[in-house]
């Protein structure tokens, strides 16, 4: 069976004219066909047309990639390869990223939609630079000597899980891969990875680079669907450890389906609803700006967007007039247009469930202050849309929308903002604006939010200025565990505790 390949033409004018590669499963370091030759339509969303068409994987694949996977880590990952020696090959991979950063920007920005600049200067740079900084800590996650008493020598001993799965959406393709993979493969596990089947040629592009450094087997990547391969991932009884980004939903599914099968531990990074919160003594230039970006970023595909935004009482007016002159000059359109800066809904599937969103807020009273339509004649962009006048039961304040919808609500002080604040059932992340850095960390100690930014919001940036370091992850429904910087590692070891017997008297 044929394996297929994919096809793409750029844009008159852009830097690359057209690409070409093989978009079979990446199995052993092979591209196959998936079983019986199945494939998946692969669309653009900035004009709604097929773009390619990806191979399909079965259940039988799952079974053939962990395989590769298991054998590579027998044979020549894991304690097999020493730390030292994977932190090279995840540097080199780095490199390759960079050397290759137009051609996996563009395939990014026709395939998920998002401006190709930004594809370039956030995604991908900032994959290159987490696989970078886990290379980094391929050798430096040691045991430790722990101190019992002078009749033993205890030591831990940190050592790789073995077949991890992982599970990734289309928000970030690119970049949640390497957010993944980094830390995995640094500490010596070996992957089978699933994106999403909407958004997986970023991935495929980067198997030809990942088939040059790795061996066979130590990264295999998938795609198909989440109900067949992501089940197949979750409920696998020699992977494990499975780590996943995506819906509650979804999350609750991998959750119960890893307690029923081998009791896989779970890393899970899911939904959002972050309040972004305004007092009167803030810089309300500083915080229109961000506010803006917080949540327009990504066309609001971001979980940890700043979705509710809450304004203190005595400068809502004032305030809401500099954000929305800074929501109307944002730019919508074409993701190779030099100067956009919302591109479209990533799939059909996801403009119709802003749209349902956008409705239900109409509907239950909300007034709708900006947008609330699409945006041109063609894909599925959406207008930047902000509601005004919303209640904290209503569904567009409740639910995450993951689309270019704000909502904004007013408080009187710290008490009923911190009330208002914390009544979502998420805990991602969340911003307060204010000249007051006491006030500032008074309110961060009480948010129930896995990140407080402080005078900003900044998870990634057009500037390639994610702080890798930092940890990443959820309170509350909003996930398990933490993603990013030494946190992450925690996720890919098994501690092993080693008790050596000095001079200890015989029991019996
Ligand atoms: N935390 C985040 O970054 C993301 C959050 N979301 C949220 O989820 C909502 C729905 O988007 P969807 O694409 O439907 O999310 P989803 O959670 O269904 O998709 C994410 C990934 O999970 C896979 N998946 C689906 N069902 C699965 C299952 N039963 N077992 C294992 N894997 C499965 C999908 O194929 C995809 O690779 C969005 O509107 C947004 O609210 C979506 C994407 C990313
Ligand atoms: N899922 C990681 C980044 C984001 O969606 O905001």
């Amino acid at each position: 069976m044929s394996v297929p390949r994919a096809s793409l033409t750029f844009p008159q004018g852009h830097s690359v004219k057209s690409l070409d590669f093989p978009v079979g499963l990446f199995i052993n370091g092979e591209f196959v066909a998936g079983e019986g030759g199945k494939t998946i339509e692969v669309k653009a969303p900035s004009t709604g047309k097929v773009i390619a068409h990806v191979a399909e994987a079965s259940v039988n694949d799952v079974d053939r990639a962990v395989d590769a996977a298991q054998k590579a880590y027998d044979t020549v990952w894991g304690e097999r390869c020493p730390g030292h020696q994977r932190g090279k090959l995840l540097m080199k991979l780095a490199d390759l990223i960079e050397e290759h950063k137009a051609e996996l920007a563009s395939v990014e920005a026709l395939d998920n939609g998002k401006p190709y600049s930004m594809a370039y200067n956030g995604d991908i740079s900032l994959a290159a630079n987490c696989l970078r900084y886990y290379g980094g800590w391929a050798d430096k996650e040691h045991g430790k000597v722990v101190e019992v008493d002078d009749s033993k020598l205890a030591i831990t001993k940190h050592e790789p899980i073995g077949v991890v799965g992982q599970i990734i959406p289309w928000n970030f393709p690119f970049l949640m891969l390497a957010w993944k993979i980094g830390p995995a493969l640094a500490m010596g596990n070996t992957v089978v990875m699933k994106t999403a089947e909407t958004t997986p040629l970023s991935a495929f592009y980067a198997c030809q680079l990942f088939a040059k450094v790795l061996p066979p087997g130590v990264l295999n990547i998938l795609t198909g669907y989440g109900h067949v391969v992501g089940a197949a991932i979750s409920s696998h009884m020699k992977i494990l450890k499975v780590a996943f980004t995506g819906s509650t939903l979804v999350g609750r599914q991998i959750m119960k389906a890893a307690a029923q099968s081998n009791l896989k531990p779970v890393t899970l990074e899911l939904g959002g609803k972050s309040p972004n919160i305004v007092f009167d003594d803030a810089d309300l230039d500083q915080a229109a700006s961000w506010g803006a970006f917080g949540l327009f970023f990504n066309a609001g595909q971001c979980c940890a967007a700043g979705s509710r935004l809450f304004v203190q009482e005595s400068i809502y007016d004032r305030f809401l007039e500099k954000l929305t002159a800074r929501v109307k000059s944002l730019p919508v359109g074409d993701p190779f247009a030099p100067n956009s800066f919302l591109g479209p809904a990533t799939s059909e599937m996801q403009f119709d469930r802003i749209s349902a969103h956008i409705q239900a807020g109409k509907d239950e009273g909300a007034t709708l202050h900006l947008g609330g339509g699409r945006h041109g004649t063609q894909g599925y962009f959406l207008q930047p849309t902000i509601f005004t006048d919303v209640t904290p039961n209503m569904k567009i304040a409740q639910e995450e929308i993951f689309g270019p919808v704000l909502v904004v609500q007013k408080f009187k002080d710290e008490d009923d903002l911190v009330a208002k604040a914390n009544d979502t059932i998420y805990g991602l992340a969340s911003a307060v604006f204010s000249r007051d850095i006491s006030r500032c960390l008074r309110i961060a100690n009480k948010l129930q939010a896995g990140t407080v930014w402080i005078n900003n919001w900044k998870l990634l940036s057009l500037h390639n200025q994610l702080e890798t370091q930092m940890p990443f992850g959820g309170y509350k429904q909003s996930g398990i565990g933490r993603e990013l910087g030494e946190y992450a590692l925690h996720n890919y070891t098994a501690v092993k505790a080693i008790h050596i017997n000095i001079s200890a008297p015989n029991p019996l």
